[in-house]
């Protein structure tokens, strides 16, 4: 880096916008790009995101470390200093920084506090760091990852999942995710994942390893493809939709699910009560070469004036099950937000099947990990609804996806599974359940 202090002054400008002003982490990336500006070069900004996102992923085991090694309460006050060990550590353990160079400038990060009892701390920065680099093994592997995932979203994942999965699921938040596109021509995976150096995936999606810029890869100006995680494609395949079927898309922005019905011929309606989420989607829509009517409303309030056979909710959620690539996530939800969410969700569940006409399908998702969110929103469906049926989800339609159907036809996946055997990287967390309404 051409000032290897900068990069990390905007480092901890970025941590300090997620974990204080509980901004996303995309919005406090472009946040702190657009304050530093041409101060931070190309590298510095590559630089920054990984080493801020590096550090929430392990934001558990760091504060471990930091109170195995001193007494001192590093809590509202100290915070700064408790932000620049966190990096410091995440440089020294998880991004091979040399110790010279995540050591020192950490002491100088702590020696330009505005507070003199922060500046004062320098000393014991500077001994915590240089105790973990000579310990680096013991600290490696003495603090597991489960330490992540915060003890309320732990305790509630060990009761669907069981502590084996669980483990394996925090084993997996770890990683820098790979990126998943689909394809506007699925006949063409092949092709596509040779020009942009990838894999195809069994359900026809193109998994890169490292795929830097999107904007500046092969096929994007063209619109041939749109970003979207394997396992957030499989709600719209198996909604079942084919070309010239009417498709409700219910809470569409930034529309990835829409652009899959609209690439398979399918007339879309595509509401969103965000009007800012819909430009974005026009835009995305527009790049892809794709048009279909938008509604900006309430779906807990929208009548069409024709009934659609083909009904997607894919409802707003925790997002528990994106925390791959959001690992801000867990830090900015709590268990009140879910009971809150699961309110939003039942009321759009039950707008959705007012307006299923008989033998239509609805398909209802959430990227969640959370009972109250999936399994628990259609067994209570279920029991008060009894014109409403699940249409199970069977193995032969989600090749390489088996472990993810439970034992009722409805889906789950998890951030450990994998697409096939040999296809590593994991996917986002979605819950999928396919239902039909067999009277009025
Ligand atoms: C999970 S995102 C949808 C992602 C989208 N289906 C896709 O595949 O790109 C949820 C969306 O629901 C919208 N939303 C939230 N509450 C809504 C409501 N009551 N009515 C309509 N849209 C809503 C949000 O604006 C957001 O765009």
């Amino acid at each position: 880096m051409a000032n290897d202090l900068i990069g990390r002054w905007a480092a901890l400008a970025f941590l300090e916008r997620i974990l204080d002003e509980h901004l996303p982490l995309d919005q406090a990336f472009e946040q702190t790009c657009r304050f530093y500006g041409d101060k931070l070069t190309v590298q510095d900004r590559a630089f920054v995101r990984h080493l801020g996102t590096s550090c929430l992923r392990h934001l558990g085991q760091l504060d471990a470390m930091i109170n195995h090694c001193t007494t001192t309460k590093l809590t509202s006050k100290k915070k700064t200093v408790r932000n620049i060990l966190r990096l410091a550590i995440t440089q020294l353990l998880y991004m091979q920084v040399p110790a010279h160079a995540a050591v020192n400038s950490a002491v100088k990060m702590t020696d330009k506090q505005k507070n003199s009892s922060d500046r004062h701390a320098k000393g014991m920065v500077n001994a915590i760091l240089r105790r973990i680099d000579r310990e680096q093994e013991k600290f490696s592997t003495k603090f597991s990852p489960g330490l992540n995932i915060p003890k309320w979203l732990k305790a509630s994942w060990v009761a669907r999942y069981g502590s084996g999965q669980v483990d394996d699921m925090a084993v997996a938040l770890l990683a820098e995710p790979p990126l998943d596109f689909s394809l506007k021509d699925q006949t063409a995976a092949k092709q596509w994942a040779e020009k942009l150096g990838g894999i195809e995936l069994p359900n026809g999606s193109v998994r890169v390893e490292k795929a830097g810029p999107v904007a500046q890869l092969d096929g994007y100006e063209e619109g041939q493809w749109w970003v979207q995680d394997t396992a957030a494609s499989l709600p719209a395949t198996l909604l079942g939709a084919k070309s010239g079927d009417r498709v409700l898309d219910l809470c569409a922005a930034p529309g990835g699910k829409t652009a899959q019905s609209l690439a398979k011929g399918c007339q879309v309606t595509a509401v969103d009560q965000s009007a800012r989420r819909l430009r974005r989607f026009e835009e995305n829509m527009s790049r892809l070469g794709f048009s279909c009517e938008t509604v900006v409303t309430d779906a807990a309030t929208y009548s069409p004036d024709e009934p659609f056979p083909f009904i997607l909710l894919d409802a707003p959620c925790s997002s528990t099950g994106t925390m791959r690539r959001h690992p801000e996530v867990s830090r900015m939800r709590g268990p009140l937000d879910i009971t809150a969410l699961a309110e939003i969700q039942k009321n759009l569940l039950d707008a959705a099947i007012s307006i299923l006409p008989v033998g239509g399908r609805l398909i209802y998702c959430v990227c969640s990990l959370q009972t109250e969110e999936g399994p628990d929103q259609i067994a209570a469906l279920l029991s008060r609804n009894e014109k409403i049926q699940r249409v199970p989800i069977t193995a032969d339609e989600l090749t390489g996806f088996g472990q993810a159907i439970m034992d009722n036809g409805d889906v789950q996946t998890l951030p450990h599974h994998n697409p096939a055997a040999n296809i590593p990287g994991g996917m986002d967390g979605f819950f999928i359940s396919r239902l039909t309404k067999t009277s009025d």
